[in-house]
């Protein structure tokens, strides 16, 4: 292991950890997931009689509910993360110890650049590491790339179901009440279209785990002009009801 001023960059090898999530004799889990931030679309689903509950995430403060349900005669689970970088990784790597395998996940992302409209769907190719957890699975570097075969999947389903996409980079921050002028101006100059919390993480933790996985953002609100637009982002129901169809789906193809 290297040594380095910098804690997070002393990036260790080593694959073993003393602390790893808990197998189950069985893997209770259906290999493809989608993990969603839509929160209100699933409890939509549950209310719907769509989705059965089949298991937990659990932390100190809440248990997040895994459920499932058939997608094309496919089972396919459906989970809500914990959300920013650190709750990704630990998220990704309990639903994989439970048996999940090839991962979609969508969520909601701000707009970096003028002009991208409101719902707008953005399939991320990679994203720049400005977040902690990402650096204890990969070497350090400026972007996580989306892991190749989650990409290419993504693509084709994509291509396959007509939804179109824009295709880019997005910053993944820690820190969400610090996305200064500056910050905001650089990031959008090294080709970010998007930020959010969560997508280095994410990729970072299944290129370590050599797991098939893509994301897929929609454009929210909006950190291109002098102020702040909400654009309502967090309250776009369809946009997000659409979005978690368009993830049931598309893991159809992983
Ligand atoms: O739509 P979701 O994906 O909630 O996520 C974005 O919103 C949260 C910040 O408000 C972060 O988790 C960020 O990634
Ligand atoms: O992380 C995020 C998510 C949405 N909007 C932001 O400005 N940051």
């Amino acid at each position: 292991m290297n040594h380095s001023p910098f804690p997070i960059l002393e990036f260790d090898p080593d694959r073993r950890a003393k602390l790893t999530p808990e197998h189950p004799d069985t893997p209770l889990l259906p290999q493809r997931c989608v993990i969603t931030f839509f929160r209100e679309a699933l409890e939509e689903l549950v209310r719907e009689q769509k989705l059965d509950p089949i298991a937990y995430l659990h932390s100190e403060i809440v248990d997040l509910p895994i459920y499932r349900l058939k997608r094309d005669g496919e089972p396919v689970c459906v989970a809500l993360p914990f959300a920013t970088s650190p709750g990704a990784v630990c998220t990704l790597e309990e639903l994989h110890t439970l048996g999940a395998e090839k991962f979609v996940v969508c969520g909601g992302a701000g707009c970096l650049t003028p002009g991208l409209e409101l719902g707008r769907i953005i399939l991320p190719v990679s994203a720049v590491r400005d977040e902690g957890a990402s650096y204890h699975y990969l070497e350090p570097g400026r972007e996580a790339a989306c892991p190749a075969e989650g990409l290419a999947a993504a693509r084709r389903g994509l291509a396959s179901l007509g939804i179109p996409v824009l295709e880019g980079k997005t910053w993944t921050t820690d820190a969400l009440y610090r996305e200064t002028e500056e910050k905001i101006a650089r990031r959008a100059a090294e080709g970010c279209l998007t930020v959010e919390m969560e997508c280095a993480g994410f990729f970072a933790a299944a290129q370590f785990h050599g797991l098939p996985l893509a994301q897929l953002l929609y454009a929210g609100d909006d950190l291109s002009a002098d102020t702040w637009d909400s654009r309502g982002w967090d309250r776009q129901h369809t946009v997000r009801r659409n979005l978690l169809e368009t993830a049931l789906d598309l893991v159809t193809y992983f």
